[in-house]
């Protein structure tokens, strides 16, 4: 972002004029022309804070400003020259309806002040409307962490483009609404947050097995295969097979179990191995002998053991923190880094779970997950996960776009089947 920033065709002093117009019109915008209080720190987020003020003003917004200390940087000094009204010393400012928060932003280092994160706190609880410019204050910018006491905020406006905090945990859970500014500035990372996905089309003269064939490895648990497989099957796999020592109930008709089945069949679309898995790492063996794509999940990614197994393997991870850490140990960096890391590390793509799931990819690209519903954390959702990537596998999409995709769709179908939704309800949404 700052490389963006000193790369940008314009000149600074206007993107921040354009950050601080773009902050008004959003507040504005969601909250109406109720009186706005500005906090305002010492750097060039305080100064959008400034130049926020004095549109708001222009727009005959009733508008108090306080600061933090004086502007420490040269664009920060003229914003707050420019605003030319009255500033209020932060720990007197009264409450108002809306607040907007500019104290820090991208260049935060440590923690606020226990007395300025209490005084931020307790002004933005008592509001109707709490606005953040950029990120909320006291969020780190690239880990998502909190290094001191952060509100939850109605909306944050982000500059430019959104910073890994805007979507990973805790810090995702205190932004409110994320709107994205554009103020002039090209961020081509290669990291970008999972939209829609553009499923393939059903081939006029498809058959069962050109739609996919999703061959299933079912271990101890039957009953969470019965659920990935009926996932894979309403995820538009033309065909699901499960091997079974023993015949699962609850599996939808269509779905066809066997015995043995050779795993090397080129007509397997991908494997999917670790629903339910329990003790049995030798299918996993067995399904790293097969030069089929696969989606490894749940305890085969325990059984997994050295991430390098995975190279050449054309597979899908989908570790939780738990089962991440078993395969990786215990890796430096943010959650993002984290992935990215153990992606190139065993050549697969991870989709490392949670409140805030992200999807790695072995050459570098990694996909945010739109924020899902909590109440997803229920038992099985993550084998319903698991086979809907497996079946998007199978269709043909890339690893990457069908783990992508997946999440997407995991995420939509749990929104629709509703708080109390258990795992087998999402499979209705699909
Ligand atoms: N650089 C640019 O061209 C643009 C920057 N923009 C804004 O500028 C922000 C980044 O500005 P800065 O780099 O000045 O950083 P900040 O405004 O986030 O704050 C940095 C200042 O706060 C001090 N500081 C850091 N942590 C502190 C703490 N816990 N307690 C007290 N002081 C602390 C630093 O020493 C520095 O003086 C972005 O988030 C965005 O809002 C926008 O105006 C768009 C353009």
């Amino acid at each position: 972002m700052r490389s963006a920033e000193a790369a940008a065709p314009v000149a600074l002093s206007e993107l921040m004029e354009r950050a601080g117009q773009s902050l008004a019109e959003a507040a504005l915008r969601f909250a109406g022309p109720v009186p706005a209080l500005l906090l305002c720190g010492p750097g060039n987020n305080g100064g959008d804070g400034f130049v926020a003020a004095r549109y708001l003003h222009q727009r005959e917004v009733e508008v108090r400003v306080a600061a933090l200390g004086e502007a420490q940087t040269d664009l920060a000094r003229a914003a707050r020259a420019a605003w030319g009204g009255a500033i209020e010393p932060i720990e007197d400012a009264a409450p108002a309806p809306l607040v907007i928060d500019c104290l820090f932003g991208t260049g935060l280092k440590r923690g606020l002040e226990d007395a300025v994160s209490e005084r931020l706190s307790g002004l933005v609880k008592s509001a109707q409307w709490a606005v953040a410019a950029d990120l909320p204050s006291g969020v780190e910018a690239d880990s998502g962490g909190l290094l001191s006491q952060v509100p939850a905020f109605d909306l944050t406006v982000s500059f430019g483009a959104l910073k890994p905090a805007h979507r990973l945990m805790p810090a995702m859970a205190r932004m409110g609404r994320v709107v994205l500014a554009d103020i002039g500035i090209t961020a081509d990372g290669p990291w970008f947050e999972i939209g829609e996905p553009a499923l393939p089309p059903v081939a006029p003269d498809a058959h069962k097995y050109s739609r996919g064939l999703v061959h299933c490895l079912t271990g101890e648990m039957p009953g969470a295969m019965a659920l990935a497989a009926s996932a894979a099957a309403r995820s538009g796999a033309g065909y699901v097979r499960v091997s079974t020592s023993a015949p699962i109930a609850g599996l939808p008709r269509s779905v066809v179990q066997v015995g043995d089945a050779p795993l090397a069949d080129p007509r397997i679309g991908c494997l999917l191995v670790g629903p339910g898995l329990g003790k049995l790492p030798q299918l996993l063996t067995l399904a790293l002998t097969s030069h089929r794509p696969k989606v490894i999940d749940a305890e085969a990614i325990g059984h997994v053991g050295d991430p390098a197994r995975l190279k050449g393997q054309d597979a899908v991870i989908t570790p939780h923190s738990g089962e991440f850490a078993t395969l990786f140990g215990e890796l430096p960096g943010s959650k993002a880094e984290q992935a990215l890391a153990a992606a190139a590390a065993s050549g697969a793509v991870v989709v490392y779970k949670g409140a805030d799931t992200l999807v790695a990819a072995p050459d570098g690209r990694l996909g945010f997950a739109p924020p899902a519903p909590a109440w997803l954390a229920t038992a099985g959702t993550g084998d319903v996960l698991a086979g809907m990537i497996a079946a998007l596998r199978a269709r043909g999409m890339p690893a990457f776009e069908a783990a992508c995709a997946g999440v997407w769709l995991h995420g939509r179908a749990a929104e629709r089947a509703g708080p109390y939704m258990i795992a087998d309800d999402l499979l209705e949404w699909l």
